[in-house]
């Protein structure tokens, strides 16, 4: 009763690709117990894999298809947070888990935005690192830089990948992007969550506060760089000099990264599919998918993260098909495609 009085407490949770986030919210799901959370989950690629790998009911979760939570979906963002608030059945608590492609600064302004301020209360940013992969200089990327430096918390995750000299070397790579916040070192996701839900560490509030508030109800910050595509419905950003250049351009896209999903009704030859992995372009940095193996009665999860693969296994409760996903950066979509079909049995 108190909570839904200061307004619903919103976690949310960044990170770069295949770092941990779905690991984290499973985790959270698991362990919050009595506090009723709902989930809202933005996946890149136009397949819902996480949603199906998310330990939630359907009714606590809603997945925010067909674009960017932090540029293209923000409306829609807004909309799914007024219906869970509008819901008879109250929650507690929001997570939010943003792609590993998303920038958190225009995430966390949607909540201070005018349609939500008043009734959420941005708890914090939760940055999930990945001990095994993370570099300063991972994929070039500005974004994955923003996801460290605004985050309130840190994960550092995957300890159990990396020796411990490598981790001090690590959080001495993030304090140069993040000088303060606590750095929590995790396995999978595991951290006690009195340490990161209900915590009121969410500070950028006073940067944001400048932040300009537009005739149509956007808040832009002034690091907000993304671009305002399809759902702008065509409002003018002229009065933006700064970030011209980004404008009508995907920020995905202008990073060089790239996606591409892959579904079937045919089971794959495991063989074959085993090879395709084997050869998968230097470019791919994260896979993800649902397989139907032709060999295996069992549902097939598997994950890559650079060059780490993991394979788990489940019982089917639905149809079976084969739903992956592929993102990375400068490869051959159609030939991986190509790839992919031939490993149909
Ligand atoms: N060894 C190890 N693997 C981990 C750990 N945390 C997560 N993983 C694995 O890393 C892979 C990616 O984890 P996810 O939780 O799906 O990562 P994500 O950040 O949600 O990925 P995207 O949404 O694609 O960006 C999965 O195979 C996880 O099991 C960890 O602490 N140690």
């Amino acid at each position: 009763m108190q909570i839904q009085e200061r307004g619903l407490p919103v976690t949310v949770i960044t990170g770069f690709l295949g770092s941990g986030k779905t690991t984290l919210v499973n985790h959270i799901l698991r362990n919050n117990q009595g506090i009723k959370t709902a989930v809202i989950v933005n996946e890149f690629g136009d397949i819902g894999i996480d949603s199906e790998l998310i330990v939630s009911t359907e009714e606590d979760m809603v997945e925010l298809e067909n674009g960017c939570i932090c540029c293209t979906v923000r409306d829609d963002l807004v909309q799914a947070t007024l219906r869970i608030l509008e819901r008879d059945h109250k929650v507690d608590y929001l997570v939010v888990e943003t792609t590993g492609l998303a920038d958190p600064l225009p995430v966390a302004m949607t909540f201070l935005g005018p349609e939500l301020r008043n009734v959420t209360r941005l708890d914090g940013i939760i940055g999930v690192v990945d001990a095994e992969n993370f570099a300063p200089t991972l994929f070039n990327s500005e974004t994955a830089a923003n996801q460290i430096a605004y985050s309130d918390i840190i994960l550092l995750n995957k300890t159990d990948c990396v020796e411990h000299e490598a981790l001090e070397r690590l959080e001495g790579q993030i304090r140069e992007l993040k000088e303060d916040g606590p750095i929590l070192r995790t396995e999978y996701g595991r951290v006690d969550l009195r340490m990161i839900l209900d915590v009121g560490v969410f500070k950028l509030e006073e940067q944001f506060a400048e932040a300009e508030t537009e005739e149509h109800g956007h808040v832009h910050g002034p690091d907000c760089g993304h671009d305002h595509d399809e759902h702008d419905h065509g409002h003018s950003h002229d009065h933006h000099e700064h970030d011209h250049d980004h404008h009508h351009h995907n920020h995905i896209e202008a990073e060089g990264f790239t996606s591409i999903s892959l579904v079937s009704e045919r089971p794959l030859a495991a063989k074959q599919f085993e090879q395709f992995l084997k050869d998968l372009p230097e470019g791919v940095f994260r896979g993800k998918g649902i397989l139907w193996l032709a060999e295996s009665p069992e549902k097939v999860i598997f994950h890559l993260v650079g060059s780490r693969i993991r394979i788990d296994r489940e019982t089917w409760d639905g149809a079976r098909k084969n739903q992956a996903v592929f993102i990375g950066k400068d490869f051959d979509r159609e030939a991986l495609k190509a790839r992919w079909s031939a490993c149909l049995a």
